[in-house]
């Protein structure tokens, strides 16, 4: 096992991995900008180092100062959390070239299928089931045409850097392929660096469920169930649960094989996740997150297993000890992310002082945060101040514990999403678990 290992990252993610290595006897680095300067993975760590200013870019994403971080601490191992630099495979690379070990997959499988296109082509190969589309990027508006004869309208035109909802376009009819197709290359080339694009059939009331997937470095890879990432607010997750009630049995250990064979075949190692759309009782494959995700919790509350620990163990070397039928789900569990948004106002991120910060408690349930009573919350980074996990043994008891547990989480000083969260707590497509992607979008679109 390691003897020190630097967390790329920030906030209730930094905190959470380093929980990890305490339980694992590694000593824990924290990089910090200055505007962390005195906040909680700061606090939490052994030994914290100042890579920069508070921008983003010159800070958690400058590889350069997070590379000489490692050196000056002499760390063993790198672990990137998620967002920043945790699917950047340049600078996984980058970090194994300097000597460490990156605690994620190998960069090449991390390149392989962050290209949407390629990710595609290598799980048709595998025979797990994908959106009907293009598994190569399309240059021509004929190469769309096509794929609408084929499936029907509306059609989804991808960025192939793209992914999170961003860089997808939906094209309605023949007549708006032209333009939504140059506006697609000019957002991909703007935002991804990487103009190149390709279209899928759109699904027009999926479901959007994510398997997680855990492999080792000796070609053992497991599922560990599923998650229903359904309710979203412009693409942003707000709430994530698991498992997936609009799965049956059968459908479930379907699409857990198909994510196992899927990665198995692209040579994936460590933590990861294969996202898939499912509608009318037929799931198709989206795309790969090749990195812990904020929503783990959920699959750690009903498996009981530790995700990152095992992150840091198979990055160690180590075999998972445990086979595929191992491993139990039991009960069910729902995570509300706590963002420091305004809800009524679009969800803009809110600033403010957490003059009470008084989390929920009891039985089932998890807080995973980094701050405390006092802390200043700027708006430098990311909104979500904490995640609030809870599970019981059904969905129905989950719900009513989650209501308990959002009544009793007290934040004063900054405006928090826990009304909304309380709000669709009594929406009755939510507590039916009925909703799909778009429910969201829908009702508050309209309600505007
Ligand atoms: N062919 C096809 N049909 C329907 C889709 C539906 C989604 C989707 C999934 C989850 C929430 C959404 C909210 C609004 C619009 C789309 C979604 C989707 N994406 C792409 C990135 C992922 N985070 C969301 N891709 C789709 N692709
Ligand atoms: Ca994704």
């Amino acid at each position: 096992m390691f003897r020190k290992v630097l967390v790329a990252n920030r906030g209730e993610i930094a905190v959470r991995v380093m929980r990890a290595c305490e339980e694992l006897g590694v000593r824990t680095v924290a990089v910090y900008s200055e505007a962390d300067k005195h906040t909680g993975h700061v606090r939490y760590a052994d030994e914290a180092y100042n890579i920069g200013p508070a921008r983003a870019a010159d800070s958690y994403l400058d590889q350069e100062a997070v590379l000489e971080a490692a050196a000056k601490a002499g760390v063993d191992a790198i672990h990137p959390g998620y967002g920043f630099l945790a699917e950047n495979a340049e600078f996984a690379q980058a970090v194994v070239d300097s000597g460490f070990v990156w605690v994620g997959p190998d960069p090449d499988a991390m390149e392989a299928l962050g290209e949407k296109t390629n990710a595609r082509a290598l799980m048709q190969e595998a025979d797990v089931p994908v959106v009907p589309g293009t598994t190569e990027p399309v240059s021509s508006v004929a190469e769309i045409t096509a794929v609408a004869d084929d499936y029907g309208y509306p059609v989804a035109i991808k960025a192939e850097g793209g992914g999170g909802g961003r860089g997808l376009k939906v094209v309605h009819s023949e007549d708006e392929v032209e333009a939504q197709f140059e506006t697609a290359q000019r957002e991909g080339e703007a935002y991804f660096d990487n103009s190149s694009v390709y279209v899928e059939k759109y699904l027009e009331t999926p479901h959007h469920i994510e398997v997680q997937i855990l492999a080792d470095e000796h070609g053992n890879v497991r599922h560990l169930g599923e998650r229903d990432c359904s309710l979203q607010r412009r693409h942003q997750k707000v709430i994530e649960e698991a498992p997936a009630s609009i799965l049956d049995d059968d459908l479930r250990a379907e699409i857990g094989d198909a994510a196992k064979r899927g990665v198995d075949a692209a040579g994936y190692t460590n933590a990861g996740t294969v996202e898939f759309l499912v509608e009318n009782g037929e799931f198709y494959f989206m795309e790969v997150n090749t990195r812990i995700q904020v929503e783990h919790t959920v699959t750690e509350a009903i498996t009981g297993l530790d995700i990152v620990k095992w992150q840091l163990r198979v990055a160690a070397g180590e075999t998972l000890d445990f086979a595929q039928d191992d491993i139990e789900f039991d009960g069910h569990a729902i995570e509300f992310r706590i963002n420091a948004e305004n809800a009524a106002a679009e969800f803009e991120p809110a600033t403010g002082t957490l003059e009470t910060y008084d989390p929920a408690g009891g039985i089932g349930v998890r807080v995973d945060d980094a701050v405390r009573q006092g802390d200043e919350i700027g708006g430098d980074y990311d909104s979500m101040i904490a995640k609030l996990i809870v599970s019981a043994s059904d969905r129905d008891e989950c719900l009513t514990r989650s209501e308990r547990a959002l009544a009793e989480f007290d934040i004063e000083g900054i405006q928090t999403i826990i009304p909304f969260h309380r709000l669709m707590l009594t929406d009755e497509a939510f507590s039916n678990s009925e909703h799909t992607t778009k429910y969201l979008d829908e009702q508050l679109d309209q309600s505007r």
